[in-house]
Formats: structure tokens, C-alpha cells, sequence
């Protein structure tokens, strides 16, 4: 098996007598999709938020390829690998998408700042833009500022964006949410694209129950703050304990 990138050890938050993460023990592999499910309250968005580093954690580790990241803030986190979508502050809205995916590519290489550098490196990430640009189905707006997207391509700009900081572990937070239907299925292929390069680990927090079963490789599931179960999809969703407090006792899904 290969090595964890990321590890949560005893993780735990509190906010006052509310323990909203309890002690959550978990590994995560490169080459794996991991859906986060539990009702609402359970902690989902909490766990996220401790590995990207919007939350402090009372106590615990997150580790990222054995390095301890606990006490790092959300940028360095990122720059340690850690890509979180949808929660990006770097979308210029007047500037093309073209022009916002070049400027992501250019902040990543380190070269935003260097006045004399070799036309080549300018090609290359240039390429590299159009690329990004290519992969989110996103040329036919290239020229378009990120202003006047639909919201469906907004996201994609932003699942864009993320790529360009080239992550090891991305985080999607619910990314079909609020999306229409005819934009759903884009945005589900580029998840799963992404989980085809091996050597990225993705982790995905979903109530929708279509989306957990196009994508997941393995579920874990959070039940008041605590790790419920964690296992392949079907033996996972087919767990009593599961339908008992997720699907709820009539076996139907609660969202
Ligand atoms: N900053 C905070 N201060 C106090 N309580 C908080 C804070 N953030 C989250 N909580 C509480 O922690 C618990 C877990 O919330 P969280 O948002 O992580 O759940 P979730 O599983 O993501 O739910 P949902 O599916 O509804 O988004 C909830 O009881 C919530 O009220």
C-alpha cells in the first residue's frame, strides 16, 4: 500500500462544551477519492477546515507527507500542497479567465515578480495556462472576464484555478451545490480526472447521494464530530450503523 499523504491524528476541535471533531483517527492516499458523508451538524465542514487551516485545532495533528502542518496557517498550507476549492481570493473578476488561469500559473512558479526572465519560461507557462484553460472546458470563454460567467463556469474557473497551484491533496467542499444540472455533469468529470493522476489524493465532502456513488473510492463517515465508519462504498452504505444514523431508519437518504 502506499504512504499516507495526509494523516489526521486524534483530531479535535472544540467550541465551548461542543466537541465538534472527536479524536478523528484517518489516512488518505494518493491515487484515492475520499467522500466525507454524515448528516448535517456532523462535523463535515469542521474536518475540512482543520486540514486546510481555516480552524485551530484543540488537539491532534494533521500531517501532510510526514511533515506536521497543525499550527501552519492556510497559506502555508497550500504551499505544502494542501488545495482547497472554492475558497479561493485570488479570482481578478475584471480580467479574462484566460488572464486569471495565467496569473495563477505565473503566482505558482514563483516568477510573478522577476522582470528579466527567459522568453521560454513565459511559453511554458502559457501552455501551461491553456491547458488549464482546456481541461475545465473553458476556451470557448477564455476571453471573457470571470465577471460575467455563469455561475456553473465560475466554478469551473476556480476548480481551474486550484489546478494551477498544482496540489497534492484537493479538497472539494460539496462542489456541485447550487449548481444547474446541464453545468453538474462537467464538473463531476474534471473530479474525476483529477483523480486519475495517481499521485493526487482527493477529498470530497458530499451529501448528494449520486454524486457519493459516481466518485467515491472509499467513505468515511462523521456522526456528531466522530468517525462512524471508513471503508469501500458498498460495504460502507450497506452498514447498518450507517443507515441507522445517515440514511435514517427507513433506509432512504436523508439528503
Ligand atoms: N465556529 C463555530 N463556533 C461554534 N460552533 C461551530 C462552529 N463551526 C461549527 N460549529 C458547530 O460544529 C458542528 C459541526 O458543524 P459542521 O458545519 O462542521 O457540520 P457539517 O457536517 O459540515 O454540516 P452540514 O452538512 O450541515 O454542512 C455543528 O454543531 C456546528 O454548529
Amino acid at each position: 500500500m502506499t504512504q499516507p499523504s495526509l494523516v489526521t491524528k486524534d483530531l479535535t476541535i472544540r467550541f465551548g462544551g461542543h466537541v465538534a471533531v472527536n479524536q478523528v483517527n484517518c489516512e488518505f492516499r494518493p491515487g484515492e477519492l475520499t467522500v466525507i458523508v454524515g448528516p448535517n451538524g456532523a462535523g463535515k465542514t469542521t474536518f475540512f477546515n482543520l486540514i486546510s487551516g481555516q480552524l485551530a485545532a484543540s488537539s491532534g495533528k494533521v500531517v501532510k507527507d510526514g511533515v506536521e502542518i497543525t499550527k501552519m496557517s492556510p497559506s502555508t498550507r497550500a504551499r505544502h500542497g494542501i488545495g482547497r476549492a472554492f475558497q479561493l481570493t485570488n479570482l481578478f473578476p475584471q480580467l479574462s479567465v484566460l488572464e486569471n488561469i495565467r496569473l495563477a500559473v505565473q503566482a505558482h512558479s514563483g516568477d510573478g515578480w522577476r522582470l528579466f526572465k527567459p522568453v521560454s519560461s513565459y511559453k511554458e507557462l502559457a501552455a501551461k495556462a491553456e491547458r488549464y484553460l482546456e481541461a475545465t472546458k473553458l476556451t470557448d470563454v477564455a476571453l471573457l472576464p470571470a465577471s460575467a460567467l455563469p455561475h456553473g463556469d465560475q466554478r469551473k474557473l476556480e476548480v481551474a484555478l486550484l489546478m494551477a497551484m498544482e496540489p497534492d491533496i484537493y479538497m472539494f467542499d460539496e462542489p456541485t451545490a447550487g449548481m444547474s444540472l446541464d453545468h453538474t455533469p462537467d464538473v463531476l468529470e474534471l473530479i474525476a480526472e483529477i483523480k486519475h493522476d495517481k499521485s493526487k489524493t482527493v477529498l470530497l465532502v458530499e451529501h448528494k447521494m449520486d454524486v457519493v456513488r459516481a466518485l467515491a473510492d472509499r467513505i468515511i463517515v462523521l456522526h456528531n464530530g466522530e468517525l462512524l465508519a471508513d471503508g469501500a462504498p458498498d460495504e460502507v452504505m450497506s452498514s447498518q450503523i450507517v443507515r441507522d444514523v445517515y440514511l435514517g431508519k427507513s433506509g432512504e437518504a436523508a439528503a
